[in-house]
């Protein structure tokens, strides 16, 4: 179907799409994708090159280019007064009935997410939008099978909406024959629908901006917001956007970062599950450089410390928010004992971020924001934030950032077969169009599944020996496949194991998990299995 000249929407027009997807929106994307998406695939481009040479033993530095910005004495511009206090923010992916829990939550911020939690099934993107929409417009409503009804409360949260990463695209709208890039698209439709309506609120248009593994790619994105404020005559830097440094490239990166979004910037985010799958990726070609079983990858070791505290260090100095990230811990509303040990968990986590300076930082449940706030209100009290409180005894080395070494560091049975069985079981969840799951009471993600599948990958590929002694070979892999996959079947009952997707999961756990060739994130392939 062709709604707007050069567009054609090869989706299915579910409940309300026509609102959505109009000809002046689709129009409007479709300029978004011819302006940039050449830019967008040079980027791309760009770090398969930077890849090989990583690849071929070159190491990431400081960019000797651009010392006049890490040295220069320059800050973002102020933000807008609903994104001062960020002390809480909640996360979750587009879906109706989350996404009114999540505004009412008692969170300061929402972050409605197509990256991470979100499994981009057309229905999920489109509804997603539709729910937006709704949101924006206060009017957003959900009666669930069990006839409980949802609505909003009279203090939300601030909504922040977090597009696709720059690699995804949407297969179900192309533009001049080409699928468009998902970035533009997320962006592009809530900017389109709601940019005006939200600055008549009182708000504004506000992005989380995810896995850049650059500045030039935060300039595409300034570029982006630029055009789009032209287009719909609003002005320049009314955007507001906060940058996820999730990939080891871009903390190297960060005043850069910050300085090329500096009109709108609203701060960087440490995405801390991201950042581990990046460090994997990036050095996969390293025997010296493999990591032991993730569970033991906490926020301590000396490389994730490194860098969290270079980000508050960073944007501190530039005036700007540091956020910090997902504690994986989900408490249960059944099992005390396993509430109890998420809640200690996750103020743990939470005491260390507000102590080291930062700002806010996110929760994965709506039960976890008394106990997020409680100990960023013991922190900031009054305060929105601590922006004014720099951090300049800091003093982080491209060597530190790179010393990926874990003291007391192992690779064991248990963790092997807990990368095996959360990767499969969440790619079979990816696959029913659920993108964030609880596994064994953690939360789980596109993320965390990156980082059980490429640990598999590394661990195969470098020969790794267990702590119990046999080294890590396909074939072992799969005996455990075998093991895990069956006591998955036990434990769900022959019925609804054989209503899910396993053996199609299974298969896409292998091909980005046991193939000779590294494969750049699980979503691309799996994305060829849905819709
Ligand atoms: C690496 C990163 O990018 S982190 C950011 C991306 N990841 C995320 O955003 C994950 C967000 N969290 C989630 O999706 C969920 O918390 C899960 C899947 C981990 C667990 O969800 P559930 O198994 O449904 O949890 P549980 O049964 O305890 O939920 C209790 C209630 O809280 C709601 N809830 C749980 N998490 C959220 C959330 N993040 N936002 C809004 N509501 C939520 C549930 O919908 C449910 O509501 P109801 O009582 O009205 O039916
Ligand atoms: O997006 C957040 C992360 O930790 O990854
Ligand atoms: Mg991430």
């Amino acid at each position: 179907m062709a709604l707007a000249e050069g567009v054609e929407v090869l989706g299915p027009l579910g409940p309300r799409f026509d609102e959505i997807l109009t000809p002046a929106a689709l129009d409007f994307v479709a300029r978004l994708h011819r302006e940039f998406n050449p830019t967008r695939e040079a980027l791309l481009k760009q770090r398969a090159e930077r890849q090989a040479r990583l690849d071929a033993g070159e190491m990431p530095d400081f960019l000797p280019g651009t010392r006049h910005i890490r040295e220069g004495d320059w800050r973002v511009a102020p933000v807008p007064r609903d994104l001062q206090d960020r002390r809480v923010e909640i996360t979750g992916p587009v879906d109706r009935k989350m996404m009114i829990n999540a505004l009412n939550s008692g969170a300061r911020v929402f972050m409605a997410d197509f990256e991470d939690a979100n499994s981009p099934t057309w229905e999920n993107v489109i509804g997603g939008q539709v729910n937006l929409v709704d949101a924006v417009e206060r009017r957003i409503e959900y009666t669930s099978p069990e006839g409980k009804v949802y609505r909003l409360g009279d203090t939300i949260a601030t909504l922040v909406v977090r597009p696709r990463g720059w690699h995804l695209v949407e297969k179900h709208i192309r533009v001049d024959g080409q699928p468009v890039s998902g970035s533009l698209l997320d962006f592009g439709l809530y900017f389109f629908h709601n940019a005006r309506r939200l600055l008549e609120k009182g708000t504004g248009p506000y992005f989380y901006l995810p896995k850049l593994e650059s500045h030039l790619e935060a300039r595409l994105w300034n570029d982006v917001f630029n055009f789009a404020q032209d287009a719909l005559g609003i002005p320049r830097g009314t955007i507001k956007a906060t940058v996820l440094v999730e990939t080891i490239l871009a903390a190297f990166e960060m005043d850069e970062i910050l300085y090329e979004l500096r009109d709108h910037s609203a701060g960087l985010n440490a995405g801390r599950w991201d950042y581990i799958f990046s460090a994997i990726k990036k050095f996969r070609s390293r025997p010296d450089m493999v990591l032991p079983d993730r569970a033991q990858v906490t926020m301590t070791v000396p490389f994730m410390r490194a860098y969290t505290e270079l980000l508050v260090k960073t944007c501190h100095r530039r005036g700007a928010h540091a956020i910090g990230g997902m504690a994986a811990f989900i408490p249960s509303r059944k099992d005390p004992r396993v509430n109890e040990v998420a809640l200690a968990k996750v103020r743990e986590d939470k005491v260390r971020e507000a102590q080291g300076g930062f700002d806010g930082t996110w929760v994965a449940h709506p039960d976890l924001v008394p106990v997020a706030t409680e100990v960023f209100d013991g922190i900031l009290g009054a305060r929105p934030n601590q922006i004014e409180r720099r951090r300049d005894e800091v003093d982080v080395s491209a060597r530190d950032l790179l010393d990926l070494r874990v003291p007391g560091g192992s690779i064991t049975e248990g963790g092997l077969r807990n990368n095996v069985s959360v990767a499969i079981q969440y790619l079979e969840s990816w696959l029913r169009g659920v993108g964030a799951a609880a596994i064994y009471n953690l939360m789980e993600d596109a993320a965390t599944a990156e980082i059980a599948r490429s640990q598999v990958w590394q661990w195969v590929r470098h020969g790794a020996h267990l702590a119990e002694g046999p080294r890590v070979t396909p074939d072992l892999v799969r005996r455990i496949e075998d093991e895990e996959i069956d006591k998955i079947r036990q434990a769900l009952g022959p019925e609804t194991f054989g209503r899910g997707r396993f053996e199609e999961a299974r298969a896409l756990f292998e091909e980005v998990a046991l193939r000779g060739e590294f494969v750049e994130f699980l979503t691309i392939p799996a994305y060829e299995h849905i819709d």
